[in-house]
């Protein structure tokens, strides 16, 4: 199966309606207007000096419409972070294409490597350094971005006194402050307990229920974690499969 010719709401359908028991938002399966990142027939090998080069995508195509949170699912070692990355810019496909919307962010795996700044405000604004705006506007857009993350009595703290989760959730309010459009998040809850990984892809959920702008692709392991989801896609050796709801099981 490929998905250079599938129609998106045929994977976002079946997840909204079999998942509708369990589904607390309520802006759940927004109407479908756009695309916002879209790979096409991706290919990408990684070079190795002394062996063979490594294919880790063939012929791999996804699309996901704007203003919806989806996941990318798959065994270990079969591309999703390889085509994170290729979305996000931060790798170049052999051959393919590919369109994000921009502004895009990647939030990366360990929360130890997404705070640079020492309060939580300092770094959520850092990014705006680049952007000529008015202080007002500064602290408004960090105001802002810290409320969609349920972080808005923190803006003073440390962030070294921030849980793992917490560190996330100032990573992905730093690229809403930017007024960024794709989240491209690469399995935010591994290194966190519990708490802390419903914490971040409640986080998530949020900013994509109280923005019509944002989109989100996350890169999970967990199953439990596709609840929050408007849809899917499964990938197996470098692909994207095209999978119906009740294949899942089987599949993942
Ligand atoms: N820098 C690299 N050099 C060579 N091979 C690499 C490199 N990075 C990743 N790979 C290989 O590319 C393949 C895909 O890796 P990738 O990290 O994209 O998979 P993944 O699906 O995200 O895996 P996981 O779920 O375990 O994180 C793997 O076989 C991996 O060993």
């Amino acid at each position: 199966m490929n998905l250079t010719s599938f129609s998106f709401p045929y994977l976002v359908a079946p997840l909204c309606s079999t998942l509708s028991t369990t589904i607390t938002t309520t802006t759940r399966c927004k109407s479908v207007n756009s695309i916002a990142i879209e790979g096409r027939n991706l290919n990408f090998s990684f070079t190795a000096r002394q062996t063979k080069d490594v294919p880790v995508l063939r012929d791999c195509s996804i699309r996901i419409p704007s203003g919806q949170f989806w996941m990318l699912l798959g065994p270990n070692g079969c591309g999703k972070s390889t085509l994170l990355k290729i979305l996000a810019g931060l790798l170049t496909p052999t051959s393919g294409t590919v369109y994000v919307k921009e502004p895009k962010s990647f939030v990366f795996q360990n929360p130890d490597h997404q705070v640079v700044m020492p309060t939580v405000d300092s770094d959520v604004a850092f990014g705006l350094g680049k952007i000529n705006l008015a202080d007002d506007e500064v602290r408004s857009r960090v105001a802002q971005a810290l409320h969609a993350v349920g972080l808005s009595d923190y803006m003073k703290r440390s962030v070294q006194t921030l849980s793992g989760g917490q560190k996330q959730r100032v990573a992905i309010a730093g690229a809403l402050a930017e007024a960024c459009k794709v989240l491209l998040l690469d399995e935010l809850t591994t290194f966190l307990d519990e708490t802390d990984q419903v914490g971040v892809i409640k986080a998530v959920r949020n900013c994509l229920d109280t923005s019509e702008e944002v989109t989100a692709l996350w890169v999970t392991h967990r199953l439990e974690e596709l609840k929050y989801a408007d849809g899917a896609i499964y990938m197996e050796d470098g692909k994207a499969l095209k999978l119906k709801w009740h294949d899942w099981k089987a599949a993942t």
